[in-house]
């Protein structure tokens, strides 16, 4: 197991003007020991971090039940990024964001909760529940549904029944297994679109 060290210790700061704090749980790279000990929620009423040892173990778990269809929240908090990276959300075919909140620690699953709707506009940005959740579940959503090419793929250990194995974005996955089976966003759809006709790989 490798342990990495933040580079800077995990903070909530208040910017010179009085603006909204800074979240940095991203400065974890995955691993929580640093962080654990000076977390701040962001929606402590909706959910919280379970932050559990080892390189991105942790998880977020729901404060309340959602209902299918309800919006858990809007990203508001997000920032454009300027490069992909574990933490971003792809929000079209050349976008990242940052989350910059609690909604970081949402895990993929491919039998997911949750699913990230996401476009150009930020307005857009929000999480929305996919079937009735219950208080005390992890949420999991679809990484797929945003993400083309993720710049840290991963074995998936969902343990669902149509768990699709290494996750690395949309491209390596089957047209008709990612447009049947899941939601996924305007984007993917173009950029599946676009694959198909070998305009891109
Ligand atoms: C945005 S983070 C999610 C929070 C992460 N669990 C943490 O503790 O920082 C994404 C990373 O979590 C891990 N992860 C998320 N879902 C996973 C899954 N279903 N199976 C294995 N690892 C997963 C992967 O390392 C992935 O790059």
């Amino acid at each position: 197991m490798t342990i990495s060290t933040p580079t800077t210790a995990p903070t909530t700061t208040t910017t010179p003007t009085g603006g909204k704090a800074k979240y940095s749980a991203h400065l974890s790279n995955g691993d929580p020991t640093i962080l654990s000990t000076s977390y701040i929620p962001t929606h402590p009423h909706l959910f919280l971090v379970h932050f559990s040892p080892g390189d991105y173990n942790s998880s977020l778990v729901t404060q309340r039940p959602f209902a299918r269809g309800e919006t858990l929240a809007y990203m508001d908090s997000a920032e454009r990024a300027p490069l992909k990276r574990y933490s971003t959300v792809q929000v079209g075919e050349e976008s990242h964001i940052e989350l910059n909140s609690d909604l970081l620690y949402i895990n993929h699953s491919c039998d997911p909760s949750v699913r990230f709707e996401v476009g150009e506009e930020r307005k857009m940005w929000r999480a929305v529940a996919e079937r009735d959740i219950q208080k005390g579940e992890a949420l999991s959503f679809f990484y797929p549904s945003t993400e083309w090419s993720m710049a840290q793929p991963f074995k998936c250990n969902c343990n669902s029944s149509r768990c699709l194995g290494t996750i690395s974005g949309a491209k390596d996955i089957d047209a008709q297994t990612l447009l049947e089976g899941y939601f996924v966003n305007e984007h993917i759809r173009r950029l599946k679109e676009a694959q198909s006709k070998e305009e891109i790989k």
